[in-house]
């Protein structure tokens, strides 16, 4: 049920330590590969969301064993994946393309569906490779069918990766469980977010899995067993943006405690993003703290590689003292909703200047004005709405919903942040 939400403006700079939850695309990393295991798991920190409840509720269909553990870690226990089942991916992109390579492992018959907007998100390029791999799927985008037999040969495969890196991700995540390995090439414009396939290489690694990354493009893991282990979920940087955006701007103070000093999340970017707008931004044991400059930069960045941060710099170019051209994310489009469309047609709707291009958006600040913003189902759409309301009066996110995709709380969270909780 969507829920409409005034957002909270801000009384003056924000000073705040706001611990984030634990990072999305780690915890269904660990899930997916805490199930292929050759024995039990404890997932540590997990992050616990819409995306990764649903994650975790389509492994249990599946066989998967899940515990909670007394700390809010998952124990996960690996058994033989069996269906039949029914997934319900809702609109989480890691679901839809992480699930079916595992499925294929299953024995019978299983059904995926999802959100409206899922049943729109490119499908067929990662169907069609498990189709080459030697699967039974029926269906080129949601709602399909994968006709589990128990096993799949793999081998190699082309694809075409530039709508999304997690078809890569997906193929790489089953690989060591098909009969002969996965061998994953890229033929086609760019593959974006490139951070999130490192993450995926090396939290196999982690697993014991022999992966090589050494040819551009080309992606080969070896079969062999996934290793059972103690997995720890880091924050969810991508995540902590619209708080450290709340100190950007108003010139405030925010920490996000637990920073980690070296990750494969493309949120690690973000300290050399905020400091091109204008912001100081130092990591020390507290973590990493970002001071707000008097007024923002516009700036001309490609985020490929961290393609899901565009809403959050969006909403910071909206308000910064000059143009912001962003690029090198076309495939944005595929996401939640068309994120490129969705954030010209809100800054313009608040009386701002958002021009949409072939591969990103040109932002021209303007004074804004308090109206609705649409948040489209999709949660980052909303926390930018939620950042721009901090300076303008009269802003209210439609669906502050969507923000459980990826956080449990996000209103608690901004509430608490503010001082008003
Ligand atoms: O593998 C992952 O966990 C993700 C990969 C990226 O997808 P795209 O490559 O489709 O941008 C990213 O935007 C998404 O939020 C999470
Ligand atoms: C693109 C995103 O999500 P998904 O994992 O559903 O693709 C995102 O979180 O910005």
């Amino acid at each position: 049920m969507t829920q409409q939400w005034s957002a909270p403006t801000a009384a003056g700079p924000v000073h705040a330590t706001v611990p984030v939850p634990g990072s999305k695309s780690i915890t269904n990393r660990t899930l997916v590969l805490a199930a292929l295991a050759d024995r039990p798991s404890t997932v540590r920190t997990p992050l616990r969301s819409r995306d990764t409840t649903l994650m975790a509720a389509a492994l249990q269909s599946l066989g998967v064993g899940f515990a909670d553990g007394p700390d809010g870690s998952w124990l996960v226990t690996p058994d033989a994946l069996q269906g039949p089942a029914q997934v319900d991916c809702g609109l989480a992109g890691t679901v839809m393309r992480f699930l079916p390579p595992a499925a294929a492992l299953a024995v019978g018959d299983i059904t995926f569906d999802g959100d409206p907007h899922a049943r729109k998100r490119p499908m067929s390029t990662i169907l069609d490779a498990l189709r080459a791999l030697g699967a039974d799927v029926a269906g080129d985008a949601l709602p399909f069918t994968l006709h589990g037999k128990g096993g799949v040969p793999g081998g190699e495969v082309t694809i075409d990766a530039s709508a999304s890196s997690q078809f890569v991700s997906g193929l790489l995540l089953s690989g060591a469980r098909y009969e002969s390995g996965v061998t994953v090439r890229h033929s086609g414009k760019p593959v974006p977010s490139l951070p999130h396939i490192e993450m995926t290489v090396t939290m196999l690694r982690e697993a014991g899995v022999v992966v090589d990354d050494s040819t551009r493009d080309v992606w080969r893991v070896e079969p062999g067993a996934v290793e059972g282990r103690d997995w720890h979920v880091e924050p969810d940087l991508s995540n902590a943006t619209p708080f450290l955006a709340a100190a950007a701007v108003t010139g405030g103070e925010v920490t996000i405690p637990g920073w980690p000093e070296v990750t494969t999340q493309p949120g690690g970017a973000v300290r050399d993003l905020f400091e091109r707008m204008g912001c100081t931004v130092t990591l020390t044991d507290a973590g990493l703290t970002l001071r707000g400059p008097d007024r923002l930069t516009g700036v001309d960045v490609d985020l490929r590689d961290e393609s899901e941060l565009t809403p959050t710099v969006a909403a910071l170019a909206a308000l910064a003292s000059g143009p912001t051209r962003i690029r090198g994310v076309a495939h944005i489009r595929g996401h939640e909703t068309d994120r490129i469309a969705a954030l010209a047609a809100e800054i313009n709707r608040l009386g701002g200047a958002a021009e949409e291009t072939e591969d990103g958006l040109v932002i021209t600040p303007r004074p804004l004005r308090g109206d609705v913003w649409r948040a489209y189902a999709d949660h980052r759409m909303a926390t930018a709405g939620a950042i721009i309301g901090l300076v303008v009066e009269g802003v209210s996110v439609d669906d502050i919903g969507s923000t459980t995709k990826t956080i449990p709380d996000f209103p608690g969270m901004w509430a608490t942040m503010l001082g008003s909780r």
